[in-house]
């Protein structure tokens, strides 16, 4: 599907970015293209990937002009730039907004006049019943890919995906408890009762590949996933570490909740089953018809959202095991400290 084709992925040379390259540079792809705002970035990604089929772009998801240029000649699209750290949105949301909404506004734009055939957007569980600016952002993202699916026409198909927390992400819980732990520092838990989806970085990629091959314009995709308590997350990295660090309670951060959810009850109540994935199709319905004003579906009460409290949850074993497939973990385990 990929051969002899151009894909761009816009925020390229983030933690995704790079899993897509270790997934695709060595297949026939034709190119890639990273799209990106930060030259030191690219030029260190340029130097660990000395491949030819790799093209780079400066460029912000905002400026439209940088995307119709980048797009020339692109069969395919990842559309991964995102301002994506909580705080930083809850502090400066309006440029969550330009970034989030409107950069995708303007590159969907930008791909249908480019002809792509296909754009994945990727957005995250806590775009659903958001309660911050980053995923009232990312969900108003994923309401602006829906409407341009219905412009497009199937011209250009466009699809998301929504994905929970990528475990040892840059920033995250998992490589912050093994720096404590490698410090001799009690390990900072905010709350032991608070769950979180857990997916690994090749799990997104395929997830992303997942509803590249099946999505219909519009689309919504989700990978069915595993939960775990913070408590037992932090467990299970103290067990594989040998570790006997004390826990500190810190407390909730603001902006932050309980459980994060992957689908909402109305989604779950038109959600498509596909063993390991649900698909959310598009209401494509137009404007005018009466279930958005007078007419309901009584199903819809009947359906449970599907959130990180209520899917499997992991207990310290299994977790461990999960744990196990990560590099940051195996590097702990050899006794070497973890990359920033
Ligand atoms: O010192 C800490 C830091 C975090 N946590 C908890 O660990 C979990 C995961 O936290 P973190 O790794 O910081 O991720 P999230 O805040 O859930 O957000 C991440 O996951 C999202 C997807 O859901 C991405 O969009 C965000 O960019 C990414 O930061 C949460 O329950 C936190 O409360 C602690 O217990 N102690």
């Amino acid at each position: 599907m990929f051969d002899n084709k151009v894909l761009l992925i816009t925020g390229g040379t983030g933690t995704f970015g790079n899993a897509v390259l270790r997934r695709f540079l060595d297949t026939n792809i034709g190119e890639i293209r990273i799209f990106s705002r930060d030259e030191k970035k690219q030029d260190d990604m340029r130097h660990q990937y000395p491949n030819p089929n790799l093209r780079f772009y400066i460029g912000n998801v905002r400026n439209e002009s940088s995307l119709k240029d980048a797009l020339r000649g692109v069969d395919f699209v990842f559309h991964a730039a995102a301002l994506k750290q909580v705080p930083s949105c809850e502090f400066f949301p309006v440029e969550a907004l330009k970034t989030n909404a409107m950069g995708t506004e303007y590159m969907l734009r930008a791909a249908m006049e480019a002809y792509v055939k296909r754009v994945i957007v990727l957005s995250t569980d806590k775009a659903v019943y958001p309660i911050n600016a980053m995923g009232i952002s990312k969900a108003m993202m994923e309401k602006i890919a829906v409407a341009k699916s219905r412009v497009a026409n199937g011209d250009t198909v466009i699809s998301c995906t929504r994905y929970g927390n990528v475990m040892a992400s840059r920033g995250s819980v998992i490589p912050l408890f093994i720096r404590q732990i490698q410090n001799s520092e009690p390990l900072t838990l905010t709350d032991p009762n608070m769950t979180r989806f857990m997916m690994t970085i090749e799990d997104a990629v395929e997830l992303v590949i997942y509803a590249f091959q099946h999505g219909n314009p519009g689309d919504i995709f989700v990978q069915k996933s595993p939960s775990c308590t913070i408590g037992v997350l932090a467990e299970a990295i103290k067990r594989l570490l040998n570790a006997d660090n004390p826990i500190k309670v810190i407390g909730t951060r603001h902006g932050e909740k309980l459980y994060e959810t992957l689908l909402n009850r109305e989604e779950m109540s038109v959600a498509e089953d596909l063993g390991g994935y649900y698909r959310v199709p598009a209401d494509n319905r137009n404007l005018n018809y009466s279930v958005y004003f007078d007419e309901g579906r009584e199903e819809i009460a009947l359906k449970q959202d599907y959130n990180s409290h209520n899917t499997v949850l992991l207990n310290v074993d299994e977790m461990c095991d999960l744990l196990l497939k990560l590099e940051c973990i195996k590097k702990a385990i050899r006794g070497e400290k973890i990359d920033d």
